[in-house]
């Protein structure tokens, strides 16, 4: 972590927690959170499509610091796209963020680097700041491949993204073989890719510009082991997926492990 870049915590709900109870677990977050937090780290969630009006009600009438996004948005801007939500449809919602190219949608969506681009540049379109995720599955992980494979799909997600919007991007290194299992990256595991990553924007890009980015890590994040994630100097955050769905233990993990507030 970074002094320079503030750590972003983001829940992931994944298909998780209908519009009732979403409203009741963003109760519990920001009945528990205060300022020093906040002031510490951004929090977002990110909930189903179907929870956003929820949130966002909750979020605007309370005056919340919890910042929320979508996990996923359409290549398309609109029209006759049956099922797909678009980029203006999240913005509208008041959303800050959009979930792009996380392994579950390419695993069981067949999303590509090219749909990943795609989504990257829509989100842009519309004001979005995207949750850009990569990650190596584990044969590739056996195999030594980790950093090629992550920066490759940096690479091919970024195409004709101009350095004023990937300024504002945040990467998140999900390892899929770390994802929902218990099994999560050591921190050396995860400052390897992430330094890897930043490494590559700065030459795509330039220093300052990769400076800037926060990447984030995910993979069985809990809160006795943000710690130790978050002690490595290009990790900037988490992105939460199980953990974030138990109000009291997504709260310890947005205090990075320390013991306050
Ligand atoms: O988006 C979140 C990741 O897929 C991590 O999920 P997990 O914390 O349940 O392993």
């Amino acid at each position: 972590m970074s002094t320079a870049r503030k750590p972003l915590i983001a829940g992931n709900w994944k298909m998780n927690l209908n519009h009732l109870e979403a409203i009741a677990h963003t109760q519990k977050l920001a009945f528990a959170l205060g300022d020093k937090d906040f002031d510490r780290a951004d929090v977002a969630v990110l909930p189903p499509f179907t929870d956003l009006r929820s949130v966002q009600t909750l979020v605007d009438g309370d005056k919340l610091r919890i910042l929320y996004g979508a996990q996923d948005l359409s290549q398309h801007d609109g029209g006759a796209y049956t099922g797909e939500i678009s980029g203006a449809m999240l913005a509208k919602l008041g959303c800050t963020f959009a979930t792009i190219g996380h392994s579950e949608r390419r695993q069981y969506h067949h999303e590509d680097d090219d749909v990943v681009n795609v989504k990257v540049q829509a989100a842009y379109r519309h004001s979005l700041t995207p949750i850009l995720c990569v990650g190596e599955g584990l044969p590739v992980r056996q195999a030594g491949g980790q950093v090629a494979y992550s920066v490759a799909q940096l690479e091919g997600a970024l195409r004709k993204v101009t350095a004023e919007q990937v300024a504002s991007i945040v990467l998140a290194y999900e390892p899929v073989w770390a994802i929902g299992t218990g099994e999560v990256a050591t921190p050396d595991d995860a400052q390897e890719v992430c330094g890897a990553l930043r490494e590559r924007l700065a030459e795509l890009y330039d220093a300052d510009v990769a400076a800037g980015v926060r990447i984030l890590y995910g993979g069985s994040v809990k809160s006795d082991n943000i710690a130790g994630i978050m002690a490595q100097p290009d990790v900037d955050g988490a992105l939460v997926g199980g953990a974030s769905l138990d109000a009291g233990e997504f709260v310890k993990i947005c205090r990075l492990g320390e013991l306050s507030s």
